[in-house]
């Protein structure tokens, strides 16, 4: 099945976020989307599946005009969609969330639990993907979860697959895993359509690659062309992809873990006498498979986490019996890893967003009066500094584009005065060049002399940005070693085998 998108335009208000946008998805393709953060690539994807409704051009399946009121019609008619963030149930099975995803079409109503259990084990069964129809949505590592997902958008039999920067949330062997199948599935015929901001991945499966920058598309890259080539179409300059940073200078050590473990609600380890230092001046990347201790490790320094044993001093003081707010007070900044769950509200504005945790109210409020005007100012400069596309800061963060929500959250936390840096994979939906922007801030803040404390679960940007790297395995720290350790060392570390 071909699928066309012909001439595409989206507003939102005065906002053209898709202008005269076409593209083509070809059976037995798989067609990379590349574009900056708030390009307009989702915005178009959610035009095709019936989510937003075009302000003007087509869709055309087998050079047919086709229209969709919704997700259903789409689904109908063949399109499948693998969503960033799941759209599952964790306390329902694998089919019973099947049959949830499975809208009521115009072809028949709501499947019964048999033929769905059925049909998820033929689905798993022919692309391998080996998923029990009975299991817990919430007992499978996220890797199986999407595949969940996949079997979802395969179900109506779609031949059409958009994959909406489906590995962010994936670790490197869950990402192989999933290019994989991507090949398997192009193997059979269908029309995949692939957005994603990592470079490598494109390079890996991409037969055709369109870009597009500022809701425009402004050409064709060949899958042969260079990262940097690649990265530098995107995002309309060249940009340096390996970290730019000197030497380290470490002074005292100001944060010290020692001892440090914490037990979840149903009362398991999750933290197993965790020792750390990190000193003024350096880096420290906590490396390791996601679901290792690294969530509960950042949890516990911020005062998130419940029942905890042991202690983390920051300049001398205790922060474990401290509450979130009395832990960002001492000069703590946060990046947490859903941005979504932790670092935003949505309703908010982008000003509104840029001022939650700050405690120093001193530059924006005189007595009991808001300094409205400088405020406004914070705002726009932060927009300006952190390239926050936006059409201005009195826009809400539900409105902004994945990428451009993360850079908010890390415009707020890197402006704010810190004795500590806590950040969780903080490039995680990141176009390449609001990556080089990021790595370079964190190193500034480095350099400046604070610690910091840095989640990655890819290696590159453990190797790159870290001075030194602890490995996290099953809640401990197997080892921590300096960031000229080879990957295969560190690979051997994130298994579990001490270096
Ligand atoms: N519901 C909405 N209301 C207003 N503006 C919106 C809305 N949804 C998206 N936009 C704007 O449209 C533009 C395109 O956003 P879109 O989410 O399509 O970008 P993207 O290319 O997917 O970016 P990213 O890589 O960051 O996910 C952005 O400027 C965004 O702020």
């Amino acid at each position: 099945m071909k699928l066309e998108l012909r001439g595409i335009t989206k507003r939102f208000g005065a906002m053209t976020a898709n202008d005269n946008v076409n593209l083509v998805a070809e059976p037995g393709q798989i067609h990379c989307l590349l574009g900056e953060n708030g390009a307009g690539k989702s915005t178009l994807m959610n035009v095709l599946y019936g989510l937003y409704q075009a302000d003007g051009g087509e869709i055309l399946i087998d050079d047919k005009v086709v229209k969709f009121a919704g997700p259903g019609d789409a689904m109908a008619a063949g399109i499948g969609m693998v969503h960033q963030h799941f759209m599952l149930i964790p306390v329902f099975t694998v089919a019973e969330n099947v049959i949830l995803g499975h809208e009521p079409t115009k072809f028949g109503g709501l499947l019964d639990l048999e033929t769905a259990r059925k049909q998820v084990r033929e689905i798993s069964d022919r692309f391998g993907f080996e998923v029990d129809p009975d299991a817990i949505v919430g007992d499978l590592p996220v890797g199986v979860q999407q595949r969940v997902e996949i079997i979802k958008a395969l179900m109506g039999d779609a031949q059409v697959l958009v994959f909406d920067e489906p590995t962010a949330v994936l670790t490197p062997q869950e990402t192989d895993e999933l290019m994989a199948i991507m090949k398997q599935l192009r193997s059979e015929g269908k029309a995949i359509v692939f957005i994603t901001h990592k470079l490598r991945e494109v390079k890996e499966v991409a037969d055709k690659i369109t870009v597009i920058r500022l809701g425009k598309i402004v050409g064709e890259a060949s899958p042969k062309s260079s990262a940097n080539e690649l990265a530098s179409m995107m995002v309309g300059r060249a940009v340096d992809l390996d970290v730019e940073k000197g030497v380290a200078k470490p002074g005292k050590a100001t944060f010290k873990i020692t001892n440090l473990s914490a037990w979840n609600h149903a009362g398991t380890k999750v933290l197993d006498d965790v020792n750390l230092e990190i000193h003024e001046g350096e880096i420290l990347v906590i490396a390791g498979v996601q679901g290792n201790g690294q969530t509960e490790l950042t949890e516990a320094i911020i005062g998130m986490h419940g029942k905890t044993a042991g202690s983390i001093e920051l300049d001398g003081k205790e922060l474990i019996g401290k509450n979130v707010k009395q832990v960002l007070d001492l000069g703590v900044g946060f990046v947490p890893e859903d941005r979504t769950e932790d670092g935003l509200v949505a309703e908010f504005t982008i000003a509104e967003n840029l001022m939650l945790d700050r405690s120093d109210r001193k530059p924006f409020a005189k007595g009991i009066s808001l300094q409205l005007d400088f405020l406004k100012k914070f705002a726009q400069e932060k927009l300006k500094q952190f390239d926050i596309r936006a059409q201005g800061i009195d826009s809400t963060a539900s409105q902004l584009s994945g990428g451009n929500q993360q850079k908010v959250v890390l415009a707020r936390e890197l402006s704010r005065e810190l004795r500590l840096l806590v950040a969780s994979q903080p490039t995680r939906g990141l176009d390449v060049g609001s990556i080089e922007f990021v790595h370079e801030q964190i190193v500034a803040t480095r350099d400046a002399g604070i610690p910091v404390l840095i989640v990655a679960t890819e290696l590159d940007e453990a190797t790159q940005l870290g001075d030194r790297i602890a490995v996290m395995y099953r809640g401990k720290v197997v080892g921590v070693v300096p960031s000229n350790t080879s990957r295969s060392v560190l690979g051997q570390m994130m298994a579990g085998i001490s270096a």
